[in-house]
């Protein structure tokens, strides 16, 4: 966590970089819905007054037809304005909130993007999940729920007080206290209640979301070692956690209602008295005024009462924008006049890896130091060494996931910092690819959007996945499944390797794609990879030595750096050491 997520009060305030910015880039609309939900109250209220005018006037026999008449087209007026005033004004908190949840999804994702490697690493996947389903959801109903009502809310009160100053000041001064209960005294004082009890609720639930998800997550684990109830057991605890705040909450909730309807009512019975004796001490006809102001009240009810119950949700919006908050700022794009901008699709590339010293933050260790190594255009390098040593952090640092401490790398003699979009450059095959739960053809599609159906059909058999796809009734439209497991693993990689083939990057990364199939499959998922990628730039990361002829240079790593580098054939004449490795794999 950032130094900010400690910060006991972020929301709203200056340093918030998630809530605040969106008032004043969609000020116009924000100003537009608060006037829009006046002009519904104010709809409703006068519809009420002018109705409560309209029956006591009518029953007492208007010396004139236009006494009522006037009235009616009023009550007409406001019954369709209100429901009008509240349908755009829907509309427009609603257009608000949307554009500024795209806003913020797109700000996240840049977020998560920027350090994608990353990401994954720092962040559980229950986090991941809980700011997108959770936190998003809640900045969403800080503006609905709680911003726009609370907002309404005071604008109302302060004109109701005004508007009951005109006619009589003492009246005005117990309407303020009286209201002032409503609008003031009960949210603050809910504030002060629940205020730890909604931040621990939002807590548990964000524990609740990492629990469950690691948990689904290995559910075969929990399964195969017998501990299905105790992971069951576990979950409900948790959750009953959970539960036990909300009861809490309800119950405060309820309570709070009841306060509200209370002072609601009183305040209707005191204007009853009021409007009875400031109206009932002028001519006869003046009494008409009692029904109109006591009826008027009915409808604020709707635009005080939600603010209790808004204003107690402030600590859970606190805690959604600070875990936002936390979320590492998305590196700025490298400006254009130092990007290098490639327009037609790169053949060759070259790749240099220049005195790169890179240890991880975490635990300090140094894994290369002042390491050099280039490799040619075209070249298949296989990358050997001991598990732990550091090929797949290497490979991170050529993608730009990771950045060394010192030196640099580069692809055709430009930084890779410089490149932008990395998947122009580099496919990477690795142990496990995603396979999304929609068809063959689709997935492999992600590859180049822009790709015609030939385009991808061409890779999936050039993948080798002809005799496949010729089994399936519904061959290429055949769904995958989720994470694929329709297929075999040997499968599944043909078809991450077809999604490569259609990227067409001149750069591939291939993790150790075999591992956990049988020696046949390796070896023919392996001729297949090594010949269609034969032209371009392949870093081949392994442990096992075989189809190792196939690649065009070996290279071992011990320690942070090159102990082997040569030939297959030259290294399995001469050296004792890459003579042991295969004896040890073919053995
Ligand atoms: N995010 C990380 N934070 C801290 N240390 C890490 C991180 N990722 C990897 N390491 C450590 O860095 C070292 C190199 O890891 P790396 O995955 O690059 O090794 P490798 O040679 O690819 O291993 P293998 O062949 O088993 O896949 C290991 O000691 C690993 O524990």
């Amino acid at each position: 966590m950032s130094k900010k997520a400690t910060n006991p009060r972020l929301l709203l305030s200056k340093e918030d970089t998630w809530v605040r910015p969106y008032f004043r880039k969609y000020r116009k609309l924000l100003i537009l819905v608060l006037f829009l939900g006046l002009l519904t109250f104010f709809a409703g209220s006068a519809l009420m007054f002018t109705s409560g005018f309209l029956i006591s006037k009518s029953a007492s026999r208007p010396w004139n037809v236009l006494a009522v008449y006037v009235p009616i087209v009023l009550t007409r007026a406001f019954g369709i304005g209100r429901p009008l005033f509240r349908y755009m004004e829907r509309l427009g908190s609603h257009d608000w909130v949307l554009r500024m949840t795209s806003d913020i999804r797109l700000k996240l994702y840049r977020s998560l993007e920027s350090r994608a490697a990353k990401s994954k690493e720092e962040f559980q996947t229950g986090s991941i999940l809980g700011i997108l389903a959770e936190d998003i959801e809640h900045i969403q109903n800080l503006y609905l729920r709680t911003i726009f009502p609370t907002l309404i809310g005071l604008l109302l009160y302060v004109l109701i007080v005004i508007g009951f100053g005109v006619f009589s000041l003492p009246f005005a001064l117990l309407i303020l206290v009286m209201l002032g209960v409503i609008v003031i005294i009960l949210p603050l004082a809910s504030v002060a209640v629940n205020q730890a009890r909604v931040y621990r609720r939002k807590q548990e639930r964000h524990t609740l979301y990492n629990q469950l998800t690691d948990s689904i997550l290995g559910v075969g684990d929990w399964q195969y070692s017998g501990r299905y109830e105790e992971f069951l057991a576990r979950y409900n605890d948790a959750e009953k956690n959970v539960r036990a705040e909300d009861v809490k909450l309800n119950k405060y909730t309820r309570f709070q209602d009841f306060m509200i309807q209370l002072v609601f009512g009183l305040i209707i019975v005191a204007i009853f008295i009021w409007a009875g004796t400031y109206f009932g001490s002028g001519p006869k006809g003046s009494l008409n005024w009692v029904a109109a102001f006591v009826l008027a009240v009915f409808p604020l009810m709707d635009a005080f009462s939600p603010i209790s119950q808004g204003v107690t949700e402030l600590p859970m919006y606190e805690d959604s924008a600070q875990r936002l908050d936390s979320l590492p700022v998305a590196e700025p794009a490298a400006a254009v006049d130092e990007t290098v901008v490639v327009d037609e699709p790169l053949v060759n590339a070259e790749i240099d890896f220049e005195n790169i010293t890179f240890s991880y933050q975490e635990t300090g260790k140094v894994i290369f130091q002042a390491f050099n190594l280039h490799v040619v255009a075209g070249q298949t390098l296989a990358i050997l060494g001991k598990s732990g040593i550091g090929k797949t952090t290497l490979s991170k640092i050529l993608r730009g996931d990771l950045s060394p401490q010192a030196g640099r790398v580069l692809i055709n003699g430009q930084p890779v910092a410089s490149l932008g979009e990395m998947s122009r450059y580099i496919g990477v095959l690795n142990q496990s690819p995603h396979l999304f739960n929609t068809s063959i053809l689709n997935n492999v599609r992600l590859g180049n959007l822009e790709a015609t159906d030939e385009e991808v059909l061409a890779a999936i058999y050039q993948a080798g996945l002809q005799s496949v796809i010729d089994k399936l009734p519904e061959g290429v439209n055949t769904l995958v499944e989720e994470g694929g497991k329709r297929f075999s693993g040997g499968e599944q990689q043909r078809i991450a390797l077809a999604r490569i083939l259609l990227q067409d990057a001149p750069i591939v990364i291939i993790d150790e794609p075999t591992i956990g199939l049988d020696p046949l499959t390796e070896r023919a998922l392996l001729e297949t990879v090594l010949s269609v990628l034969k032209d371009k730039t392949v870093l081949w990361i392994t442990h096992h030595l075989m189809s190792i002829e196939q690649a065009d240079r070996v290279i071992f790593i011990q320690t942070g750096e090159i102990i082997m580098d040569d030939t297959p054939q030259e290294l399995k004449e001469t050296n004792l050491h890459y003579q042991y490795l295969l004896s040890l794999d073919y053995n």
